[in-house]
């Protein structure tokens, strides 16, 4: 018998798949800055938002597990955190950048496959991170001209065309490879097929949309939005409208500071960097690593 949260699971990938095409039609008529603008819009609001209960997040899995935390501990935890990672990223650019595109890649790869996998297995790691670092290898790799501007700007980093495509080759085959072992093992959940028409889908955005734009839809639509819908059902046992209001009423503080740290984090840094991306991606690795070791005790 299908239940009713595999239901739920499939409209939620109905509406996405929905969102993806706007979104393809939208690029093919408007132009990049409008895309520009919509992508940070989105990404401020949605993007920010979904990492917005990490506090909360730490502090109700903290009581779950040790009894009573105090909300004053986890806040000075996760503040220092956030800090410890900017100072790495002004003194070890090239560490800490790749570091952020492996755990990025996890990331998003543990967010996609989790609820698709039979077995647990250490193996799982090395899944997400494939998956989630061939989507960002791809991005690098097609819009190589801006994304390779920005990653030289944050990271010092200088790779010709090839190396790009070199690496996305090499992580797709090792992402195929795996995937193929799962099949053969029974250990998927979700029809292999269906899988490669989804990463096909992403070639063709990133492919006719601007570099902000194609990530900004994987980002929001198969990443942030997904990630909204487990947190609720983690923290409410259920995602509906109410638990989404819910969710707002606790996050919004949290989402504010966030906003005013990153624009604290422009005026700071505007004078050192090219681009304005550069800086929302200081902003999105800072919280990207306590966020992921919340989310991946969460989606556990
Ligand atoms: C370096 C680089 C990019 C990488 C972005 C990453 C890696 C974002 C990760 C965000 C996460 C993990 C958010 C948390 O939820 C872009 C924008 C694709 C293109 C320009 C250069």
């Amino acid at each position: 018998m299908i239940k009713q949260k595999d239901l739920n699971f499939v409209k939620l990938r109905n509406v996405m798949i929905v969102m993806t095409i706007f979104a393809l039609w939208f690029s093919v008529f408007f132009s990049e800055q409008i895309e520009g603008y919509i992508s940070y819009a989105l990404i401020f609001s949605f993007g920010i938002l979904h990492g917005s209960n990490d506090i909360q997040l730490i502090h109700i899995n903290a009581m779950r597990s040790a009894g009573k935390v105090s909300r004053k501990k986890v806040f000075l935890l996760y503040v220092s955190t956030v800090l410890a990672i900017l100072l790495t990223f002004s003194f070890f650019p090239r560490v800490a950048f790749i570091f952020f595109i492996i755990i990025s890649g996890f990331h998003f790869g543990e967010q996609h496959w989790n609820k698709y996998l039979i077995k647990k297995t250490v193996w799982n790691k090395l899944l997400y991170t494939l998956y989630g670092l061939f989507i960002l290898f791809m991005i690098f790799y097609i819009k190589y001209e801006q994304a390779s501007q920005v990653i030289n700007d944050i990271s010092g980093f200088q790779f010709q065309e090839d190396v790009y495509l070199t690496i996305t080759s090499v992580i797709g085959i090792a992402l195929i490879i795996q995937l193929s072992f799962y099949l053969y093992f029974d250990f998927l959940k979700v029809s292999i097929l269906e899988e490669l028409f989804f990463l096909g889908i992403f070639f063709i955005i990133f492919k006719t949309a601007s570099l902000l734009w194609g990530f900004c839809v994987y980002f929001i639509v198969w990443h942030s939005i997904p990630s909204l819908v487990d947190q609720m059902n983690y923290l409410y046992g259920i995602s509906n409208k109410w638990t989404l209001l819910q969710y707002l009423k606790s996050s919004w503080k949290y989402w504010l500071i966030s906003l005013i740290g990153l624009f604290g984090l422009y005026f700071l840094l505007k004078e050192d960097n090219q681009f304005f991306a550069s800086i929302m991606l200081y902003f999105l690795a800072a919280i990207t690593f306590p966020h992921v070791i919340v989310m991946s005790r969460l989606e556990k």
